[in-house]
């Protein structure tokens, strides 16, 4: 362990200074203690070359954990560990891993620039320990590092070694972090103040394990890659840093796998909206504001959520029917209090809330894009619209490689024709190529046996043509 230096020999004359005006201070006048002790000070810092940076785990303004003091924290565990004697590991909420740090009252070293700097642990007692003994785990203990370093380096220390600390330690605290997936739970009920729950986001899908054309899968990729990274690009041209991705294909074409590839990739929670549990656009909006950046905010089928499109068709269809007599203004206010509407939600995409809360990606899917309004989805709120397609021979590629291992095979040229006839899910095909249990292992057969059904549902394709033309 390394100690910011001292001078040999002071210490005992130091401490034996102290021991004595201890001993003093309580039977001389306030006016000449705090005389004494104000000169002591400066004279002390007159001769200490050292400056010391107190980080306090609770931030003075606000009751909750300081933010520097958390990059520290993580800064310290991922590169200053392997130089500390003693460890503290506890397992954290909302983690699943031990988080191992630097034991209280524990100093490391750091260099930075080829400067050495020092960071001693330690934490504030709480003032009742002497006198209460309390079970409970001590709410007063505050917990600090100090960062200690020569006076000369004292600009680059404040300006580009404290942004050091922030950028390493957030981007540690990202990596580790245990993401997670929140559903929302119905609004308007007894549990008004969780209007999210969460479990663990585990989803194993990953862009690589992704059936898809090789292309259209790095067009994406990129762009994701262009939005994580643009955060002045936004600032620059006044757009709040959010984008909206449009996926919607037949079932079982990857939509919802594509969602966790992409959860994946960049390493953001999700937020699985259920719009049918929502009563309002003001609990909507309430919902909204309780999601945090670095988020993926999904609405599945989004045209079976709701009857987006109601809205619009109903008005155009009181027009054309005259005869009807037209909904009292009072029952029209009281249905648009009881449900979240197409502009309800489309302000949730880019009204001025949805600027809240840092980075974001809104993602609708849909089996049925002719049904969407358009407003819904045009450029600007859904920003990329992405098919997801039948398998395509490139995608039974990927597939065959993470099935079964294989980049290539005898058998693939009979499978390629079979692709171009016929209109095969990526989630069938996947389902053909799932290794079972049967012991049987052997490629030819499994890619045979593929061959086999991919022929007899042709078959059944082709006579349900015949049939149909036969009774038509
Ligand atoms: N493109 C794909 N790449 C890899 N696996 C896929 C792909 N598409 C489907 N699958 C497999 O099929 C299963 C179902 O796919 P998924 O749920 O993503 O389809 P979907 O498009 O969301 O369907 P739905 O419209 O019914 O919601 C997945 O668990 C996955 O194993
Ligand atoms: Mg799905």
């Amino acid at each position: 362990m390394v100690a910011v230096p001292s001078w040999a020999g002071t210490g005992s004359a130091v401490a034996s200074f102290l021991f004595v005006w201890a001993m003093v201070r309580n039977h001389i006048p306030k006016e000449l203690y705090f005389f004494i002790s104000t000169t002591l000070r400066k004279a002390f810092s007159f001769l200490n070359p050292y400056i010391h940076i107190k980080l306090d785990e609770y931030s003075s303004e606000r009751m909750r954990k300081d933010e520097l003091y958390s990059a520290a924290e993580a800064y310290l565990s991922s590169a200053c560990l392997h130089r500390a004697r003693r460890l503290k590991a506890e397992l954290r909420r909302k983690t699943d891993r031990p988080f191992v740090t630097i034991d209280e009252y524990e100093e490391v070293t750091d260099t930075f620039c080829g400067v050495t700097v020092w960071w001693h642990a330690s934490k504030h007692l709480p003032k009742s320990t002497t006198t209460v003994i309390s079970f409970n785990s001590s709410p007063e203990e505050r917990r600090f590092y100090r960062l200690s370093f020569h006076k000369r380096h004292r600009n680059l220390i404040e300006n580009d070694y404290l942004d050091h600390i922030l950028t390493k330690g957030r981007a540690s605290i990202a990596r580790n972090r245990q993401r997670r997936l929140f559903t929302n739970n119905p609004t308007g009920g007894g549990s008004r103040n969780m209007l999210w729950s969460h479990v663990a986001f585990e989803h194993p899908a990953t862009f690589d394990t992704l059936a898809m054309d090789p292309e259209r899968k790095k067009a994406i990729i990129d762009d994701l890659v262009t939005f994580r990274e643009g955060k002045e690009y936004y600032k620059h041209v006044g757009k709040a840093w959010k984008r909206g991705y449009l996926l919607f294909g037949p079932p079982g074409t990857g939509k919802s796998t594509m969602i966790a590839a992409i959860a994946n990739f960049l390493e953001y929670d999700v937020y699985d909206l259920e719009l049918t549990a929502v009563k309002n656009n003001t609990e909507l909006r309430k919902i909204f504001l309780e999601t945090t950046g670095k988020s993926i905010i999904v609405i599945e089928d989004i045209d079976c959520s709701l009857d987006l499109t109601g809205e619009r068709k109903d008005k155009k269809k009181k027009h054309k029917d005259e005869t009807e007599a037209p909904p009292s203004k009072a029952i029209e206010e009281v249905d648009i209090a009881n449900k979240v509407t197409l502009s309800g939600l489309l302000n949730f995409i880019d009204g001025l809330w949805s600027a809240c809360g840092g980075e974001k990606i809104i993602i609708f899917t849909t089996n049925h894009i002719e049904k969407l309004d358009p407003a819904l989805i045009r450029r600007g709120r859904m920003d990329m619209h992405i098919e997801m397609s039948y398998c395509t021979f490139e995608a039974f590629k990927v597939l065959a490689k993470n099935y079964l291992g294989i980049e290539n095979h005898h058998l693939f040229d009979s499978i390629r024709e079979l692709l171009l006839e016929m209109k095969v899910s990526p989630a069938d095909a996947a389902e053909g190529l799932m290794l079972k249990n049967s012991g049987n292992k052997d490629v030819d057969v499994y890619l045979q046996n593929f061959i086999e059904n991919l022929n007899k549902s042709k078959e059944e394709a082709n006579k349900n043509a015949e049939d149909m033309v036969a009774v038509g």
